[in-house]
């Protein structure tokens, strides 16, 4: 399939009903059309039509991305004039949002688009936020561990989630807060063409799931939206052809900071959208967690149990991010609640060591998962000491130096660049 250049042909959006439905072109030879369809929850006294109406011209091309990956054109032809930054932030969502595909897929041309903009507008006046924060749920300990940050700071947290399957109703009622749902439909051609062998890929998700929070808050008058992205997910997994290749990029904290600064620009939203826990290791979120048993029976961090298709119900117990989060649990809780929330002992496993190995760092890159630094993973074995199996084939293992390294480690120290505003970073010292 050869295509010459996408285009957002339209985007409807009905107040009744919530539904918005975006159109996408890969222009060719032989042309495909798509529609992807993004439900919003009706409000019962609607507010500021006219924002909502902004956030969703920016979700209609950040949406694309779903369907640019199946023929990745060379040209994109963003449908209206925006503000130079939104512009600039498009161009990444498409370069670096799309940087392990093009990695995968071997296409390098991805990483030198530049989406086209018919024109410039200029930034739109300032508008407050001051409702109650919208706090994303993805159903894993990050979440958990914000939404109880915000409750005990007596901040009236509203749960939101995209799509949310059992496992992320679960944690809203292990929560016991009243949450709000948006649902996304991806275009069903999409899955037909991924049938037939087209190109395809991993995709930006936090930056629509973000895009879609922001639209439920302004039409709610709630926000600002907080996120749970930790510091650690802004390190890349490797570097190709010269550019960065983070399997999280939408989580770290330079796509935040450009996400923020194109809402502001295009919508005129202040400080619409951040993550409480930038300036935390997995580590310490990890820590954090473990002192809410409340959601031992319903937290769920692995990917599995979020595909759109044959979900498992929780943690798989075979993959990067089980291992990660049972590494990262374990110097905080005793075996047997750990091996309770995953419904595995991971350490009593040997075939688990490779995989272990992996996210320490040995002999590999970090995998392209969401998992922690491999210097977050040697600390938290340093800070095991018992017998198990895999904790004492690990200990072998690991090169005598690296131990050093994790003896220095600032993991538990909170730092780094952040977009939190003061108020909430108060709150956020007060919970450590
Ligand atoms: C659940 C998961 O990890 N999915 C990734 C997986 O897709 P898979 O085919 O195994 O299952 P599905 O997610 O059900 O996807 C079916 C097809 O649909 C396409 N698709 C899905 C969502 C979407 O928004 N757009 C789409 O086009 C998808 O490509 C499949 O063909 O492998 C895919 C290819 O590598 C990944 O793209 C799937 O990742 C999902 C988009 C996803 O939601 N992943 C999150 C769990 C995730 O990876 N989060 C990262 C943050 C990434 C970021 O920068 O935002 C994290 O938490 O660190
Ligand atoms: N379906 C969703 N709807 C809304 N927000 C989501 C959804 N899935 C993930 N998020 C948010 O996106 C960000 C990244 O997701 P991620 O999966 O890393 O977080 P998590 O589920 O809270 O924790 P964990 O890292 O343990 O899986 C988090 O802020 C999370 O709240």
């Amino acid at each position: 399939m050869q295509f010459d250049v996408m285009r957002f042909p339209s985007y409807a959006f009905d107040p009744s009903t919530g539904v918005a439905t975006f159109d996408y072109v890969l222009d060719g030879p032989e042309p495909l059309e798509f529609t992807e369809t993004i439900t919003l929850p009706v409000p019962a006294e609607p507010r500021s039509p006219e924002t909502l109406h902004r956030v969703l011209e920016l979700l209609h091309v950040v949406a694309g991305v779903s369907y640019y990956k199946v023929g990745a054109p060379p040209r994109i032809e963003a449908p209206r004039p925006v503000a130079p930054e939104v512009a600039a932030w498009f161009t990444r969502i498409y370069t670096d949002g799309l940087a392990e595909y093009a990695y995968r897929n071997q296409l390098p041309h991805v990483l030198e688009l530049t989406v086209e903009t018919p024109g410039t507008l200029p930034a739109a006046a300032p508008v407050p936020v001051t409702g109650r924060p919208l706090s994303a749920v993805g159903g894993g300990k990050d979440s958990i561990v914000t939404l109880e940050i915000l409750r005990a700071a007596g901040l009236d947290p509203v749960p939101f989630s995209v799509n949310p399957n059992p496992v992320i109703e679960n944690v809203n009622a292990a929560s016991g807060l009243p949450a709000l749902a948006a649902r996304r439909r991806l275009d069903p051609r999409l899955f037909e063409l991924n049938k037939a062998g087209a190109l395809n890929g991993h995709i930006p998700v936090t930056a629509i799931n973000s895009l879609i929070a922001i639209a439920t808050a302004v039409w709610h008058g709630l926000g600002p939206v907080v996120m749970s992205n930790e510091r650690s997910a802004s390190d890349p997994n490797l570097i190709w052809n010269g550019h960065e290749v983070n399997h999280q990029w939408s989580k770290g904290v330079l796509a935040e900071g450009l996400l923020r600064d194109a809402v502001t620009a295009h919508t005129g939203l202040v400080d619409p959208y951040f993550s409480l826990l930038r300036t935390l290791s997995e580590l310490h979120i990890a820590q954090l967690f473990a002192g809410h048993t409340a959601y031992d029976d319903v937290v769920t961090s692995c990917n599995k149990a979020f595909k759109l298709h044959d979900p498992t119900a929780r943690w798989c117990g075979d993959c990067p991010k089980c291992r990660f989060v049972f590494l990262a649990m374990a110097p905080h809780m005793p075996r047997e609640r750990l091996a309770h929330i995953f419904g595995h002992d991971l350490f009593a496993d040997q075939a688990q060591v490779p995989g272990f190995l992996e996210l320490l760092g040995v002999d590999a890159h970090k995998p392209f998962e969401c998992v922690g630094e491999a210097e977050e993973c040697l600390v938290a074995l340093s800070m095991l000491t018992d017998d198990a199996p895999v904790l004492v084939a690990l200990r072998a293992a690991v090169p005598a130096s690296a131990w050093d390294d994790a003896s220095h480690s600032n993991v538990f120290t909170p730092g780094g660049e952040h977009h939190i505003p003061a108020s909430y970073l108060k709150i956020l010292t007060d919970a450590l």
